[in-house]
């Protein structure tokens, strides 16, 4: 334990644990950042994502300091939807979520996750952008999506993770950033803050 920095997950998302787990990666505390997501006048999608994660990064940050804890790593991600520059909202409702879809049916969208790292050697960020295309989609199709739900609290009105994979006919980028947390890029900045990224890998099968 005490050679390696304590690290710091601020997020609630069980997507973006269970990414870190499948690297071997496991944080030593969860502190999910409650914070307003509502978008800036005018907001771009990518500069919304790079500010909530900071903003998440800063807030467990705070409350570490708070707790007197000075030398942990804390790490905070967001994700965005967007088409063109038009945000969409994590969909909280069943209208919100069907008009997710009818505008994501039979075009080109873009997913951006930015990734936030805050230690004692200060701030750093990357930001991963992915093209993702869903097929037209049928009344059918988007009825039978909409009642299972798994829409819910995800950004765009869907997950890619779960049915709605189904709806993909091309993406170009990163797949994990879609889900929650691009991993390479997470991996590199651990690494640069002095992280043993490896010390995890033990052997084993993947499922
Ligand atoms: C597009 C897409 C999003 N999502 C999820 C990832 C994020 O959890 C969520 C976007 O909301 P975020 O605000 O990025 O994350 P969150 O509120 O779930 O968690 P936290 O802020 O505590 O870290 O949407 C999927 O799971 N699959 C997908 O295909």
């Amino acid at each position: 334990m005490a050679d390696r920095p304590v690290l710091v997950l601020a997020s609630g998302s069980p997507r973006r644990l269970a990414l870190l787990a499948q690297v071997g990666i496991a944080p030593d505390r969860l502190m999910p950042a409650d914070v307003d997501e509502t978008p800036g006048r005018r907001e771009l999608p990518r500069t919304l994502a790079r500010r909530l994660a900071r903003t998440k990064a800063e807030v467990a940050l705070s409350r570490l300091a708070g707790e007197g804890v000075a030398d942990a790593l804390v790490l905070a991600a967001d994700t965005v939807v967007a088409v063109g520059r038009r945000i969409l909202p994590k969909a909280e409702t069943f209208e919100e979520a069907e008009d997710c879809l009818a505008l994501l049916s039979g075009r080109a969208h873009r997913v951006f996750t930015a990734v936030c790292l805050a230690g004692p050697r200060g701030v750093r960020e990357r930001l991963v952008d992915t093209r993702v295309r869903f097929k037209r989609l049928s009344r059918s199709e988007m009825d039978a999506y909409l009642a299972t739900g798994e829409w819910q609290g995800k950004a765009g009105g869907y997950a890619i993770q779960g049915f709605a994979g189904g709806f993909v006919v091309n993406l170009v980028g990163s797949y994990q950033s879609v889900v929650g947390l691009p991993l390479a890029e997470t991996l590199g900045l651990l690494e640069g803050a002095g992280y043993p990224v490896r010390a995890g890998w033990t052997g084993g099968t993947a499922p």
